[in-house]
């Protein structure tokens, strides 16, 4: 068990599973891109350890870019993602792979969305970590997903509670 800011979490997922779950991924990405020079667009905060153990493991040429966006307070999202940062860089015309370290309620994706279809990219794919598909509400079809979990507030990977907990390497679950 830990403790958090006021909450407390309990272990959900081992380091073992978080392995098998980006091996996974990783082997599906260099069957579909490792000749077409992707890029990978990794979302900042959560995304950052997912992004660096996947993107190790491709075969192929690939580009590296990230956007920060925000949504969440606490253990909950507010609704309204915000742009912290950018895209710096032109992605017309390129395979685009969006790297998340979860899918949630899928708005952050959508904002994703919208900014891609401006770029006029040539077409683009969300490789997440974790995907909560009871809490997903978006059409987008979620191609690449490590590992489904239930409609838990988690930590761990990435993952923060209030900015906590994104060292630890493996994941938590809030305690009931
Ligand atoms: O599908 P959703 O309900 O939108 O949730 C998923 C998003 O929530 C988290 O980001 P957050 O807004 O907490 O920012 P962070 O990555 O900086 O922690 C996570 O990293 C995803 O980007
Ligand atoms: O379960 C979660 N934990 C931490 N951050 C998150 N952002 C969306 N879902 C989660």
């Amino acid at each position: 068990m830990i403790q958090l800011h006021d909450l407390q979490f309990e272990p959900f997922i081992s380091e073992a599973e978080i392995e098998e779950a980006i091996a996974k991924v990783a082997s599906q990405l260099n069957a579909d891109y490792k000749d077409e020079n992707p890029v990978f667009l990794g979302v900042l905060n959560g995304a950052f350890m997912f992004a660096s153990d996947v993107i190790k493991r491709f075969e192929g040429d690939c580009e590296v870019s990230f956007v920060k966006l925000g949504s969440y307070e606490g253990t909950s999202t507010t609704g309204a993602v915000k742009t912290l940062l950018g895209l710096n860089q032109q992605l017309k015309e390129r395979r685009v792979i969006i790297i998340e370290d979860i899918v949630d309620t899928g708005n952050t994706l959508e904002e994703i969305n919208k900014i891609l279809k401006k770029e006029g990219v040539a077409d683009y794919q969300v490789a997440t970590l974790f995907f909560k598909p009871e809490a997903y509400k978006k059409e987008f079809n979620i191609k690449y997903a490590g590992l489904e979990i239930p409609n838990k507030f988690i930590v761990g990977y990435g993952l923060d509670y209030d900015g906590l907990g994104r060292n630890l390497t493996k994941v938590y679950k809030r305690k009931e």
